[in-house]
């Protein structure tokens, strides 16, 4: 790729968090960027409305429900409209440089193999994707030279600072962990919390279900997986601390004792300008970090009795084959049970172990299996969360 020509892009997910940040770069540095396709699941007004503000070729709602609306919003622009699942994987087809896989959850997983297969460069901020199909989705990204560069800002703070040539001199990588907004609560009083406690992130803006997963710790679990994924790294090698300031992003420790991290404000526009320029750099407006202002950085053990989502996760990596799948999928069911007020917040990690208690073992030899393990993990999440509301 050329780094003097404008870069084409296309945004998976532009309408939510991560997508929104990538298009706050995209708009202040127009002369870098030329955007081929921005893709969301309803919210067509936000998606016309960005479309049309950087100019973008083609806008895709995966709702067909939405796309009257999105025919309305985009009239007399000149940009394309499409509607439906599959549409949101012909935009990933279309070529572009880069492609930021901003979906939430699995349904990113076959728009974003769509990229990888014709060889993109890959913003992967959707963390689900390596989750569920983890060694298969490595191996499509290697069977067609594409490039991932994660965004997570965990991981994008560790492929800053891994030295992935000399992988015999890496002792350990130590993810981060903030904690979330229950980080000092008795787990009995976690029992009554609301949607709107939950996704109070004390650090962090990001959309409703991540933030679900901080506040139980799952979050901090897929991490560890996708970080076992990205990185080629055994479970043992991989450890979690709480750092509640979220100002080190991750860090890697070496064999000669020395300790490497990236720091920085807990902005997301800095891994995404990271993925966006690299291997340059670009500004991103976010602000600076003054540790003489902030004074303290704290770090602490987490606590797998209160947050046992992470234990789970840690075991589902452990148990290998489509344990994985099975943690997401649940996880995906029981938190939108949450937030739409049908499950208690501790219920959440109870959906997901007894699921994996019923299909932990399956294996997932090819990515049909993959599709076909999430679809019978989030029937079964299902039937446990109807479960917990009966009983409740
Ligand atoms: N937010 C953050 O700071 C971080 C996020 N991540 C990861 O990035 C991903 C995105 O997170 P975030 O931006 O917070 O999420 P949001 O909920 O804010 O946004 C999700 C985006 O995905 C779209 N979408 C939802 N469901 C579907 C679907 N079935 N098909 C197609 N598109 C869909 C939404 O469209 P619509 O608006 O129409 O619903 C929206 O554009 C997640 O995997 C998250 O874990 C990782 C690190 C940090
Ligand atoms: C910004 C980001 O990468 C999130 O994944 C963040 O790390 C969530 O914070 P927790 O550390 O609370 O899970
Ligand atoms: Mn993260």
């Amino acid at each position: 790729m050329r780094h003097d020509a404008p870069r084409s892009l296309t945004v998976l997910g532009a309408t939510g968090s991560i997508g929104a940040s990538t298009l706050d770069l995209v708009g202040r540095a127009p002369e870098r960027f030329r955007v081929e396709a921005l893709t969301a699941n309803s919210s067509a007004e936000e998606l016309a409305k960005a479309a049309r503000a950087v100019g973008a070729k083609l806008a895709v709602v995966a709702d067909p429900a939405a796309y009257g609306a999105l025919k309305q919003a985009l009239s007399g622009s000149g940009i394309e409209a499409a509607a439906g699942a599959e549409a949101v994987v012909e935009a990933a087809e279309r070529p572009s440089d880069f492609v930021m896989s901003a979906i939430v959850g699995a349904a990113g997983l076959a728009p974003t193999l769509t990229a990888v297969r014709r060889g993109a460069v890959i913003g992967l901020a959707n963390k689900e994707t390596l989750v569920c199909a983890g060694a298969l989705f490595k191996d499509e990204v290697r069977k067609a030279g594409a490039t991932l560069l994660p965004v997570d800002s965990e991981h994008n703070a560790i492929f800053q600072v891994l030295d992935r040539e000399r992988p015999e001199g890496v002792e350990k990588i130590i993810l981060t962990a903030s904690g979330g907004p229950f980080r000092s609560w008795r787990r009995s009083d976690m029992a009554g919390v609301t949607p709107e406690q939950a996704v109070a992130h004390p650090n962090w803006s990001m959309g409703a279900k991540i933030s679900v997963d901080s506040a139980t710790m799952m979050n901090k679990g897929l991490e560890v997986i996708e970080a076992a994924y990205l990185f080629d790294q055994p479970r043992e090698k991989i450890e979690v601390l709480v750092h509640p300031q979220s100002v080190v992003h991750s860090m890697v420790a070496y064999v000669d004792g020395s300790v490497l991290a990236q720091l920085g404000a807990p902005d997301m526009r800095t891994p995404i300008a990271y993925s966006l320029a690299w291997p340059a750099r670009m500004q991103a407006p976010v602000e600076r970090l003054d540790l003489g202002r902030i004074g303290q950085l704290t770090f602490e053990a987490p606590d797998e009795v209160r947050f046992p989502a992470l234990r789970l996760a840690r075991e589902a990596l452990a148990t290998g084959a489509g344990a994985p799948s099975v943690l997401n999928a649940a996880n995906e069911i029981a938190v939108a049970a949450f937030l739409n007020r049908e499950l208690g917040f501790l219920a959440i990690a109870e959906v997901v172990e007894s699921t994996l208690e019923r299909l932990a073992g399956r294996g997932i030899p090819d990515l049909e299996s993959v599709l076909a393990l999430d679809h019978d993990a989030r029937r079964l999440a299902q039937e446990a969360q109807a479960r917990q509301a009966v009983r409740a």
